[in-house]
């Protein structure tokens, strides 16, 4: 079931361009815009239009066949290099979830693997595009099954919490963390989720309480402050987050604020699970300390809407995300299973790329 109208979803190809829900403006404004050049996508992933691990990756995948319809040349050589560029500057967007690279790596092992004409190349870029966007879907069906495998057994229903959004809005429909929560919502195991509000962007409060709003889940939105009290009064019985990018040991980086809400977990004998696809893990680093952090522009901690909340004098600091040591997760959900972090060596070889 989509949980969009009229057969959208947060990134998608139609007739003969992407389609992008601005991330943006939600949960005020349901607005899609159309995108059709690749440095049009680069700077919609830049500025959040589309967000979440899984759907930038997707968006990058698009991107890169933009880009490769967008080079005008018959000489396979001079299109491939000049594909890299594409590449080059689709990578330069955001550093830190390892989708992004992922998708563009394959897309342009794709193109250096295909053999035939220029046109032919290009054609088999747009199919692999969609075959990612396809695919990742699908991940997200299968990481909400295995999560209900591995969610507390009592009670019977269940009060999760969750951070940031990794919901339909943050992959190419369905979600990771929020496809758990969704799934346990469907099998009427849920009894209610508390949303951490997720400052600075406030992605909690703003994309993941509108997509629980959109199917009825129950919902609860707190400050992130407050999550320490919840658990201490007993309210939560598990967490649930997504990830930007695991490294080979579980160490898992998202969004800012998962780290403390780890450690509180932990104080408060609360599970706490990473739900993830195969591509937000990156074999290639051994541990979190190997993980790009972002630090975005201090204007999103300095002011509220229009509001600047600070006086003028102060220095800023504004890292988007940090990274969760492995031994405060319980499991990692992926869509192969759910595991402890010390054994998710054993899935690399099903990682695609
Ligand atoms: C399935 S999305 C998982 C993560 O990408 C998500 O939790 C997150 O941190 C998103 O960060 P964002 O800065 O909004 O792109």
């Amino acid at each position: 079931m989509n949980i969009f109208p009229n057969q959208v979803y947060p990134v998608y190809w139609y007739q003969d361009h992407v389609r992008l829900i601005d991330q943006t403006h939600l949960p005020n404004e349901f607005a899609v815009v159309e995108i059709n050049r690749s440095d049009d996508m680069a700077l919609a992933i830049k500025t959040m239009i589309v967000r979440g691990a899984p759907a930038i990756g997707v968006a990058a995948a698009y991107g890169m066949y933009l880009g490769a319809r967008e080079i005008h040349t018959d000489n396979r050589d001079q299109f491939l290099a000049q594909l890299e560029q594409v590449a080059e500057n689709l990578k330069a967007t955001r550093p830190t979830a390892v989708n992004l690279f992922w998708a563009i790596d394959r897309m342009m092992k794709t193109a250096r693997q295909t053999v035939g004409p220029v046109d032919y190349l290009k054609e088999v870029l747009k199919e692999t595009a969609q075959q990612i966007n396809a695919e990742d879907l699908e991940t997200c069906y299968a990481i909400g099954d295995q999560g209900l495998k591995v969610l507390p057994e009592k009670p019977t229903k269940l009060r999760l919490l969750t951070h940031c959004n990794a919901g339909a809005l943050a992959t190419a429909g369905y979600g990771t963390a929020l496809g758990v929560v969704r799934s346990a919502f469907r099998e009427g195991r849920l009894e209610r989720l508390y949303i951490d509000e997720t400052r600075p962007r406030l992605q909690g409060a703003k994309l993941t309480s509108w997509e629980c709003v959109q199917e009825g889940i129950p919902v609860t939105l707190i400050t992130d402050s407050m999550a320490a009290h919840c658990m201490k009064l007993g309210m939560v019985d598990a967490v649930v987050v997504g990830a930007d990018r695991i490294a080979a040991n579980g160490d898992a980086a998202n969004k800012i604020g998962t780290y403390s809400l780890a450690i509180v977990a932990q104080a408060h004998n609360v599970p706490f699970f990473v739900a993830a696809p195969l591509s937000t893990v990156d074999f290639t680093i051994a541990d979190g300390t190997q993980i790009p952090i972002e630090e975005r522009d201090p204007v999103e901690i300095y002011k509220i809407g229009e509001t600047r909340i600070c006086p003028f004098g102060v220095e800023f600091y504004n890292p988007s995300f940090d990274v969760t040591p492995a031994d405060l997760i319980t499991g990692i959900i992926t869509e192969f299973g759910a595991v402890k972090p010390s054994e998710l060596v054993q899935f690399q070889e099903r990682r695609v790329v």
